[in-house]
């Protein structure tokens, strides 16, 4: 596959924010699309990205908007790319490749597939980028350089497709996995939705607590709690479809973590230093690969 020039003739992203803005600016940057075409439900968005130029057209019928497309790219919240799918899938060109952005996979391809014409290809993908922001201000070109971009085609997708959208993602500078769908929703539930849903629950805690010390939370914010806080700021809509749709592996995981809060709780209440120092000695190891990891 060609490194660099037009990889699809027209691009149209459903849904233009903080993700889809962002991979429409380095799709611009890189010469990887001769046109790209918007469609979101918020008009406001559609104009923005106009404006900002990484967009050439935009519009707020679906169908229009696929019309002619080779690529089309989901990057609506996870909830509702199944209604997405089916308000524009009547406009699909026989050969289309449609792709998706979001952080659960088995849902989104069941949702998703449906609705697709035979002779349409969708190769499902997800970037391990992202920020507490949203909207098509947030977004910016490099916002997936040197980071993880996962493919989750089911058995049987298309290979030059698949190709396409990895050279697609290469471009903006990510790394490719390619992995079950299954297997992604369980990885993905430990590393990123059981973090998202404990800095959801501490700051939570935390802004139940009296008037009196919740200022002094504020002030006295050291960075652990500061952490939590970013991610906590995170999009409540996205987050709120991550975990409807990923039921049954964040439960899992969640059930995992609680018998683990217990075992620190007791280890706790009856003064067994021993078990909570062995804990937090391999947990700093673990810190310390993921590290090396990314240095090597
Ligand atoms: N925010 C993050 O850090 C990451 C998000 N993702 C995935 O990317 C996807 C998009 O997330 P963000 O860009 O962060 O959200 P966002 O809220 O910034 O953008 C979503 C856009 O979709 C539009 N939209 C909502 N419903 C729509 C519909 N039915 N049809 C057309 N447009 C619609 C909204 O108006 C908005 O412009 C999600 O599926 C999420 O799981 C993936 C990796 C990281
Ligand atoms: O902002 C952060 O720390 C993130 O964790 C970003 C993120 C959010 C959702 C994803 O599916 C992938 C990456």
């Amino acid at each position: 596959m060609s490194k660099d020039g037009i990889l699809f003739d027209r691009v149209t992203f459903i849904g233009i924010g903080l993700i889809g803005s962002s991979l429409a600016r380095s799709v611009k940057k890189t010469g990887s699309a001769a046109h790209i075409t918007v469609c979101d439900i918020n008009q406001a968005h559609r104009d923005k990205a106009v404006e900002l130029g990484f967009a050439d057209d935009a519009s707020g019928d679906f169908i229009a908007a696929v019309k002619d497309a080779d690529l089309v790219v989901i990057c609506t919240p996870p909830g509702v790319c199944g209604d997405a799918a089916a308000a524009f899938a009547p406009g699909l060109k026989e050969g289309a490749i449609v792709t998706d952005v979001g952080s659960v996979k088995q849902s989104i391809i069941h949702d998703v597939s449906q609705h697709l014409p035979d002779g349409v290809h969708f190769v499902p993908a997800h970037p391990i980028a992202g920020t507490e922001h949203s909207g098509p201000e947030a977004g910016f070109a490099e916002l997936f350089d040197g980071r993880w971009l996962i493919l989750t085609p089911p058995a049987g997708t298309d290979e030059t497709a698949i190709a396409k959208v990895r050279t697609l993602w290469e471009r903006a500078g990510s790394q490719i996995e390619i992995m079950d769908a299954q297997h992604h929703d369980m990885v993905l539930a430990i590393t990123s939705h059981l973090p998202h849903l404990i800095a959801y629950t501490i700051v939570g805690t935390a802004d139940d607590l009296g008037e009196h010390l919740k200022q002094e939370v504020i002030k006295f914010s050291a960075s652990g709690f500061r952490d939590f806080t970013r991610i906590a700021a995170s999009d409540p809509v996205m987050w709120r479809d991550v975990f409807l749709n990923n039921k049954e592996a964040v439960l899992e995981i969640l059930q995992r973590f609680s018998e683990d809060l217990t075992f620190l709780q007791r280890a706790i209440r009856w003064g067994e230093g021993d078990k909570l120092e062995e804990l937090f000695s391999r947990t700093r190891k673990i810190r310390r690969e993921i590290i090396e990891a990314k240095q090597a």
